[in-house]
């Protein structure tokens, strides 16, 4: 069995009350008014490695003990040069959760690396991703106040997808996800002023209060930190683990119209633009197309192909409204408040990257 990761946890129940679901199961697409711009980003995905210590049920990312990939300093590099050379902002490292100690060889590497773990390494990096010109956007699961600690000055955002407060099968076992143990996260990281990006799985065997539930625990957060930028409603998508359908278009409409009503404002609703037609969802309050990749694959969902630009841009324009790059961080966090100095530093150089980094800004 394997150790029960440490960290805070915040019991969903407690934070959301039942007339908050009930109202929020009533809405329909018809509640919500348009966004009239849509932004995104262009990033490069850094799957840092494929081990974790969860076994999602939906998700093809990790491997096995013996089977799985670790990407050395010069993988890392050469990903970032490549991004930053295809005018890339945004560095996203998506990879498992804290692999425990099924994986023998992995930890040995990173010990004859001078890493004790994963997230030592994960700072490496972000250094690395600044040096050759990119954002970091660190997207490492759940985490320790001390883990969180270790990177979050050198990254411009951070993220963990809430998935769902539910207890589902998708998360059974000793190798489940924890719903508590995810807002755990999600609440030290606003705690610590790091500009967050979280977000649903819809469609891995929650119901409609579950969702309702989920998109109002976020809000709580948010509520208590203001630290949420972005919040993603994503359909899981059927792979060689996951033999469940996809959420049809009428449920995709509803819960974005539900995380519309949930959120506040300043939380953008974000959608992604290679799992869904987002076309069919313009109406119901998405503002957001999240990032997308001219260099690398979605190492999440790699039969899914990120559209060109050009692609987002015909989205935009059937629903006319306007289409804006953006930073990983969204422009309303960039500043000494929520940035630390490295990645200030970052945007204001005078340097190809900080001049990259400022166009963008300044088309926002
Ligand atoms: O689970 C997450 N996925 C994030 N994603 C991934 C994306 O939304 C999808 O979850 C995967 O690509 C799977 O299809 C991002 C993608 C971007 O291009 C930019 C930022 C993010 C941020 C996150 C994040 O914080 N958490
Ligand atoms: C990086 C994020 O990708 C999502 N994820 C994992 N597996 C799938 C799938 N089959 N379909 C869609 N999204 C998935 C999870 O929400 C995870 O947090
Ligand atoms: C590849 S999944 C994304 C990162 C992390 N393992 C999580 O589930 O949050
Ligand atoms: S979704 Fe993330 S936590 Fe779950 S198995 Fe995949 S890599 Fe691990």
């Amino acid at each position: 069995m394997p150790a029960t990761r440490p960290g805070p946890r915040i019991d969903p129940e407690r934070l959301v009350d039942d007339r908050t679901v009930d109202a929020l199961c009533a809405v329909s697409p018809d509640d919500v008014a348009p966004a009239d711009r849509l932004t995104f980003a262009r990033n490069v995905f850094v799957p840092l490695t494929t081990a974790c210590r969860y076994t999602c049920t939906y998700c093809t990312f990790y491997d096995p003990p013996g089977q799985a990939t670790l990407l050395d300093e010069s993988d890392i590099r050469e990903i970032c040069r490549q991004g930053a050379e295809a005018g890339c902002t945004e560095a996203l490292f998506t990879f498992g959760d804290d692999p425990d100690e099924r994986y023998g060889d992995l930890h040995a590497t990173l010990d004859s690396w001078g890493y004790e773990t994963i997230h030592d390494y994960l700072r490496r990096a972000c250094a690395i991703a600044l040096d050759e010109g990119l954002l970091p956007h660190a997207n490492p699961g759940d985490q320790t106040r001390a883990e969180l600690a270790a990177v979050a000055d050198l990254n411009a955002s951070m993220g963990v997808m809430l998935e769902t407060t539910a207890r589902i099968r998708a998360h059974d076992g000793p190798r489940g996800k924890v719903p508590a143990r995810r807002l755990g996260t999600i609440d030290l990281a606003g705690e610590m002023g790091v500009p967050f990006t979280t977000g649903i799985l819809v469609g891995i065997g929650e119901d409609w209060r579950d969702r309702a539930r989920s998109l109002a625990a976020i809000a709580a957060m948010h509520d208590r930190h203001g630290h949420i930028q972005e919040v993603i409603v994503q359909p899981v998508r059927e792979n060689d683990r996951w033999s469940g359908a996809t959420p049809n278009s009428e449920t995709m409409r509803r819960v974005v119209a539900m995380a519309r009503v949930a959120l506040s404002e300043d939380v953008s609703v974000q959608v992604p633009p290679n799992l869904l037609p987002a076309e069919e969802l313009l109406d119901c309050g998405i503002d957001d197309l999240g990032g997308v990749s001219p260099v690398t694959d979605d190492h999440v969902n790699p039969d899914h192909a990120w559209p060109a630009v050009d692609r987002l841009r015909a989205i935009a324009d059937a629903g006319g409204v306007s289409l804006d790059e953006r930073l990983p961080v969204h422009d309303r966090y960039v500043d000494s408040e929520w940035l630390s100095d490295p990645i200030l530093d970052a945007i204001e150089r005078d340097d190809p990257a900080g001049e990259r980094f400022r166009a963008v800004l300044g088309r926002d």
